[in-house]
């Protein structure tokens, strides 16, 4: 067995990045187009996915086109063969000389890592065509040297190794041996003789690889594999008795992914959860080295996951390593697209160091010799480095300082940045892993009563002892993402104390009167960063708000056309309420079961019912919609039309994230307390969301301002619909008189969540949800300043196919927000 290392030179080398492109897949095709373009082989462009985007960014020069460029980039049409030739071949045949090398496919799920890293019979993926070339090497090789190849594949699945090599592999542990690294300790290495007997027990360990289908990837990679291949060469000519051993490891990750996206729940959930947690991790060391290679010493986490301390070799020691970014074309895969380039672009900074593995058999004297020479010369060079960067400081120290000084605001700056970006990782993982411990809960309630009603109706007890089992899993499962959300807070913690440092320093170095211009640069570019993604995360909420305000108006033109009006009558009571109807033509309205159809609508001509058509008011009047998020109302109306009709509907704001203010506690201790509530309904401090409802203005000084009885939250849009309930009852209304009757409101209190209640007139009826309201509420103003009208469909992507409805905003209105935002 080898002893000792010979000191071989350390060469320092950057990772090779290279990105690959899939093509769409036919129903891809069919959904959207092809975003991402690739040119002249390094640069990758991805285009902004909304066409309809023209507006926004001629008014804010807003546009998610990102270009970036690397070592290599494969466009849809390069093959398997064609990405190994051009920049992994070289790096293969390195492991044969006693090199290490680490391949890598990264990516988010079904962007083609396994399709990359394993390939298909037509084309052979990157594992099969390294085993092919260390083969052919030793084969072509004319020395009399003598050749070993051992394999061993693992899997790390939930944060568990298991040897993919053996039929039912226990739980395997990591060790540090202070030779080798990181070691697998009990994994299996198999002895190989030809690349044919490698891919057989390729295939055998994939079969056992765990794969899901999930709605993003019919066969999904559940768990991250690692292919490892040892090349021992022992030399018989020149340095007799001397081994050299290369090491190549080729990983297939598993996909990040949403779990909104994947749509999947229970197992495949946590394993989503702890699939995020370990990418998470890698992405985090990948920062953590790229910093190192900026500034210094960084403290890299990889410790964090099983998956990083496996890589640890392949990102900083010893190795040669190449970065496989896949990436997906689709439009709706955007998001990912630009997250796997953004952690590809920075792991372009990372430095390995690779050195030849050599160990002797039987060291000699004169090897000791040999070893004791080319010390004693690598000390003499770098006495003599030294020597040359002392006096390089010694010679101009007013210059000196300004480039200190210089180099110290630009360390200071980037720091500034990665915190940032440190704190949305953070922060994004934190809200997956609370969003799966809240459907954690909501499962443990389920069994909790399958249970109880199970223990009363069983005799022998099979299936309630099942089913104790599962929630057993599940208390299991809360626990350690308690514990995990536990570490993630920590380290927010320690974000938050890092940014306050940061922000200390550049205080300080101001009042010292540092280079008070560029400091102040700095100060206000870190605001102006945080309060953008502040915004950015605003109009995304903004998005989703308006996504849901159609739906509530959409409920409302339902509930109107139940009442059997028919066009005219609405039309009048539109316009004495000062609100103009556009669209009535196209579709014909939603009519509930066992009800008649509004006479207008047997005409073609209906009321715009669907999310096609809207209102808006003229030009002097305004009012306030606002809306209860996620309260399924089980109406009155319900009973008559004998279908349950949600007026709004959930939403999930776990995947965007924010940051906080200055002086302000973190953002993730303001928007909730724990894995299940929100503490104080949407964050108040970032949408500046009213508590109450806004003053209406009205051409009419008698109208009440909308506000309900009991909370304060109101839907002030169904006075609109009192008031057709009004004119049903009494025709002869006079305009005032419709105003004056008290519009409807719709509340609902805290402390009851699932109930809402209706003011009609001077009647309360109490209606109950079908799901527990989340009680924050959003508010949007519809003005109709003409020059201030947008078009839904053309600005944000919910509403793309939306056609041509028109809300109009004043922009005074959103004082201190995006002014073009509806
Ligand atoms: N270059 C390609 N040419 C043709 N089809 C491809 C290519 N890359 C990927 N695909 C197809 O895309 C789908 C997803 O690929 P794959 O399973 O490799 O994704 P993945 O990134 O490994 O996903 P996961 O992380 O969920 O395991 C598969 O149907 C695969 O055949």
């Amino acid at each position: 067995m080898p002893s000792i290392k010979a000191p071989a030179t350390k060469q320092t080398t950057t990772l090779t990045v290279a990105v690959k492109c899939r093509p769409l897949t036919e129903k891809e095709r069919k959904r959207g187009r092809d975003i991402v373009r690739v040119k002249d082989d390094k640069e990758v462009t991805v285009l902004d996915p909304d066409l309809s985007k023209d507006y926004l960014d001629r008014v804010q020069n807003r546009t998610k086109e990102r270009k970036y460029s690397f070592d290599y980039a494969f466009g849809p049409d390069c093959t398997n063969s064609d990405v190994y030739k051009t920049s992994i071949s070289s790096t293969i045949a390195g492991v044969v000389q006693g090199l290490n090398a680490t391949v890598f496919a990264y990516g988010s799920t079904g962007s083609g890592k396994t399709y990359t890293m394993a390939g298909t019979k037509g084309d052979p993926g990157l594992m099969v065509l390294s085993l092919h070339t260390i083969f052919d090497l030793i084969k072509s090789d004319t020395s009399s040297d003598e050749f070993e190849v051992t394999c061993s594949y693992l899997e790390v699945y939930n944060e568990v190794i298991y040897d993919l090599l053996e039929k039912s592999s226990g739980h395997l542990e990591l060790r540090e041996d202070p030779e080798q690294g990181i070691i697998v300790a009990g994994l299996r290495c198999i002895k190989v003789h030809s690349a044919d007997k490698i891919l057989e027990l390729l295939n055998l360990g994939n079969s056992r690889r765990k794969t899901e289908s999930t709605e993003a990837n019919a066969t999904s990679s559940r768990s991250h594999a690692v292919l490892e291949i040892i090349v021992k060469r022992k030399q018989r000519n020149k340095y007799k008795n001397q081994v050299v051993r290369g090491k190549l490891a080729l990983v297939d990750l598993a996909g990040s992914e949403r779990a909104s996206e994947t749509n999947s729940g229970g197992q495949k959930l946590r394993d989503g959860a702890n699939i995020n947690r370990s990418l998470l991790a890698l992405a985090n060391c990948i920062n953590a080295l790229g910093k190192q290679q900026k500034k210094g010493l960084a403290y890299v986490p990889y410790r964090n996951s099983k998956l990083t301390r496996i890589l640890k070799d392949g990102l900083s020691g010893n190795s040669r390593t190449i970065m496989i970014a896949t990436i997906s074309p689709a439009g709706n895969q955007y998001h990912h697209t630009v997250n796997t380039l953004k952690y590809a672009d920075r792991a372009k900074e990372i430095k390995t160091h690779i050195q030849k593995n050599v160990g002797t058999i039987d060291t000699h004297v004169a090897d000791y010799q040999r070893m004791i020479d080319s010390l004693q010369i690598e000390v003499c060079r770098l006495r003599k480095e030294l020597a040359e960067k002392e006096s390089q400081l010694s010679v101009k120290p007013t210059e000196k300082a300004v480039d200190d000084e210089l180099s110290w605001l630009d360390v200071l700056s980037r720091e500034t940045s990665e915190n940032v970006q440190e704190r949305i990782n953070l922060q994004k993982a934190l809200f997956e892993l609370e969003e799966t411990n809240i459907r954690n809960r909501i499962e443990l309630q389920h069994l909790d009563d399958a249970i109880a009603k199970q223990q009363v109706i069983e005799k022998d007890g099979t299936i309630v002892q099942a089913l104790r089992e599962r929630r057993q899993v599940i208390l299991d499962n809360i626990r350690d993402n308690d514990e995990a959300g536990a570490s993630y807070h920590k380290e927010i913690e320690a974000n938050e104390n890092h940014r306050c440092q940061l922000q200390d320093m550049i205080e300080e170095a101001i009042s010292n009167d540092g280079n008070k211009t560029y400091l102040r640069i700095l100060s206000q570019y870190r605001l102006l960063g945080m309060a953008n993604t502040e915004l950015q995360f605003q109009m995304a909420m903004r998005d989703q708000v308006i996504h849901n305000q159609r739906e509530a108006q959409r409920n409302l033109w339902n509930l109107i056309m139940g009442l059997g009006l028919d066009q005219k009558q609405i039309m009048e009571l539109a316009s004495k309420q000062g609100i103009i109807i556009e669209d009535w033509t196209t579709t014909t309205p939603w009519v509930p079961s066992g009800m008649k159809q509004s006479p207008i609508s047997g005409h073609g001509r209906s009321p715009p019912l669907c999310s096609c058509h809207g209102i808006r008011q003229s030009s002097s009047t305004s009012s306030v919609f606002q809306h209860h998020q996620d309260v399924g109302i089980r109406s009155s109306f319900e009973e008559h039309w004998g279908s349950s009709h949600t007026v709004c509907r959930e939403e999930h704001h776990s995947s965007y994230y924010m940051l906080s203010h200055d002086h302000s506690p973190p953002a993730y201790l303001r928007m909730r307390r724990n894995s299940e509530h929100w503490v104080t309904g949407r964050p108040v401090p970032w949408f500046s969301t009213p508590e109450k409802p806004q003053v209406v203005h009205s051409k009419y000084p008698e109208t009440r301002p909308l506000s309900s009885s009991r909370s304060g939250h109101c839907i002030s849009a169904s006075c609109l619909l009192e008031n057709f309930g009004q004119q049903q009852q009494d025709a002869q209304t006079t305009d005032r008189q419709l105003l004056e009757v008290p519009p409807v409101g719709l509340s609902s209190s805290r402390s009851s969540c699932k109930e809402v209640t209706m003011h009609h007139g001077g009647e309360t009826r109490t209606l109950f949800g079908t799901t527990k309201p989340d009680l924050s509420s959003c508010h949007i103003l519809h003005n109709a300043a003409p020059s201030s009208r947008l078009n839904l469909s053309q600005l944000i992507p919910p509403y793309a196919n939306a056609g041509p409805n028109v809300f109009s905003s004043s922009s005074s209105d959103f004082k201190g927000r995006p002014s073009n935002f509806v």
